[in-house]
């Protein structure tokens, strides 16, 4: 019912050989192409090159971020319309990177989202918490409340079109990975407060895992209920590792 999709951020990693090897390994690798989504995420000066490089494999392009402006005076700022000339596909909205290190707030993530699909790219929206909010138990209010920050801003039409990914801040990049019952219980709260806006929503809106994904804990994640796919950063890096997921996902 809900097609997996792994999608691999490369944060501000990768090159144009990386992007070249990626192109080769998926040329060499078969997939069922309406079993899984699969989704390449580099910087947006590879963009182009990514388009041709997978060209022909099931991968399709993603963007990390965008403006929430149509156009204008936005120095270093690129706007969907852009990214939709080049063929980008998905866009990360709310990274906890972007969320804390670029001070990007609801109101921007709400701006960016209704951009994107506006020119018809799918938003995946991250949400997370950070150790101290886990530690505190406030780890369903803080990803509730950015969900709902989202949701509360879009027509019924613009929230079919949403990705959701839970990356708990404390997972991410540090080899400590939520276990899969954790992952669970916060992906099952996701979808509980999904029905709250509209059952048929939550029962297709795919909700992504992120933080430390590998192939030797993948398996585990994605066989969990509600866990349609991963967000991965670091084993999105190395074209074995990541197609290593992708394979557990299919
Ligand atoms: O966007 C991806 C996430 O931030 C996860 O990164 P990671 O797999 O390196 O922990």
């Amino acid at each position: 019912m809900r097609i997996p999709l792994i999608a691999g951020n490369w944060k501000m990693n990768g090159s144009l050989a990386l992007i070249e090897d990626f192109g080769n390994a998926f040329s060499r690798t078969s997939f069922l192409s309406n079993a899984i989504d699969i989704a390449v995420i580099p910087p947006f000066l590879y963009l182009a090159n990514a388009d041709e490089a997978f060209e022909g494999t099931p991968v399709q392009i993603g963007a990390q971020t965008l403006y929430g402006e149509a156009s204008g005076a936005f120095t270093g700022a690129v706007s969907a319309s852009m990214l939709k000339e080049f063929g980008v596909h998905y866009v990360l909205v709310g990274h906890s990177e972007r969320r804390t290190l670029f001070k990007e707030d609801d109101a921007a993530i709400l701006a960016q989202a209704r951009a994107a699909i506006d020119e018809g790219i799918v938003p995946i929206l991250c949400v997370g918490e950070t150790l101290e909010e886990r530690d505190e138990n406030r780890f369903d209010d803080v990803v509730l409340g950015q969900l709902d920050a989202v949701m509360k801003g879009l027509s019924e039409e613009q929230r079919r079109q949403l990705v959701v990914a839970y990356e708990p801040v404390w997972a991410i990049g540090t080899g400590r990975t939520a276990t899969p019952e954790q992952a669970q219980e916060v992906h099952a709260s996701l979808r509980a407060r999904l029905r709250h806006y509209d059952e048929n929503l939550a029962d297709n809106m795919r909700l992504l895992y992120g933080g430390s994904m590998k192939p030797a804990n993948a398996q585990e994640l994605l066989s969990q209920a509600d866990i349609d796919g991963g967000l991965i950063g670091g084993a999105s890096l190395k074209p074995d590792d990541f197609i290593a997921i992708c394979h557990a996902a299919g």
